[in-house]
């Protein structure tokens, strides 16, 4: 597949200018996009079926990739979806964070902490996929506990339980993609703003591959070295097909 990518280095640079004096996104406009467009492709990959079971596992990290999941999750509670999150280490950073967790309440969504039993959400008889909001591109190996062993029970059931990655698939280097052949698989990659350089490692006969996080305007798009992505009417999503 041939597409241009972006380093993580530039990614954390692109960021900081959207969210910068000149350009004024605030984080919390950008993630409500980044999630929606989660959602919106699980739309797509998933579509509607009745009676088809609708339960996702949302796994959320410490940092702005966990909030996309959270943000994810409401989205999918609209969409029809029954969402859980699991959300083992909290940011207190911003009191933004815990301002999501409220919503997801507000919607009855269960929020699981680190002491709760999540494992048991991991079945593919009652789940439809899990979204991996666990790292994006702030991920520097090797990964710390308790996402260690989060990521060991994904690889047991990534053949029959699919995974939704959000930007990065958790535990692969951003740049440098898989780090060994225990790293996770996921069926689905929804790379935000631009595909970071380990989506082109990944098999198109294996993942899907979306592009979301729609907020840019093409000369941005263009200074950070890539072409705007051909997203269809309102879509907040375009999927890369291969080439
Ligand atoms: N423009 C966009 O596309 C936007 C993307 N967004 C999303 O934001 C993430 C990047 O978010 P960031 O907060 O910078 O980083 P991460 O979520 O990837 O991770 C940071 C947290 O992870 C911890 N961490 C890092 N490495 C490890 C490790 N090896 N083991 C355990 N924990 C780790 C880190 O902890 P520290 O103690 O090291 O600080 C952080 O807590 C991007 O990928 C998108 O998904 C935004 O939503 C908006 C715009
Ligand atoms: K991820």
């Amino acid at each position: 597949m041939s597409f241009k990518t972006i380093s993580s280095h530039m990614a954390a640079q692109l960021d900081k200018e959207l969210m910068g004096p000149e350009v004024g996104f605030t984080l919390e406009q950008l993630m409500e996009l980044a999630g929606l467009s989660v959602a919106q492709a699980i739309v797509k990959e998933f579509p509607y079926v009745p009676s088809r079971k609708s339960q996702v596992l949302v796994l959320a990290g410490p940092g702005n990739n966990g909030g996309d999941g959270l943000v994810c999750a409401r989205h999918l509670a609209l969409f029809g979806f029954n969402p859980v999150v699991y959300y083992p280490k909290r940011s207190s950073k911003t009191p933004f964070f815990s301002q999501l967790v409220s919503q997801l309440q507000f919607f009855k969504i269960p929020v699981l902490g680190s002491d709760d039993q999540w494992i048991k959400y991991l079945d593919e008889k009652d789940t439809l996929c899990v979204v991996d909001a666990i790292f994006g591109f702030s991920f520097r190996p090797p990964v710390r506990e308790p996402f260690g062993s989060v990521l060991k029970e994904l690889r047991k059931v990534q053949e029959r339980l699919p995974i939704v990655s959000v930007d990065i698939p958790t535990g692969w280097d951003v740049d440098e993609g898989p780090l060994d052949n225990e790293s996770i698989v996921p069926k689905v990659l929804v790379s935000l703003t631009a595909p970071k350089p380990c989506a082109s490692k990944i098999d198109s006969l294996e993942t899907q591959h979306y592009v979301g996080g729609r907020f840019i305007p093409g000369s941005f798009a263009n200074k950070y070295g890539f072409e705007p992505f051909d997203y269809d009417k309102g879509d907040q999503v375009t999927k890369l097909v291969p080439t």
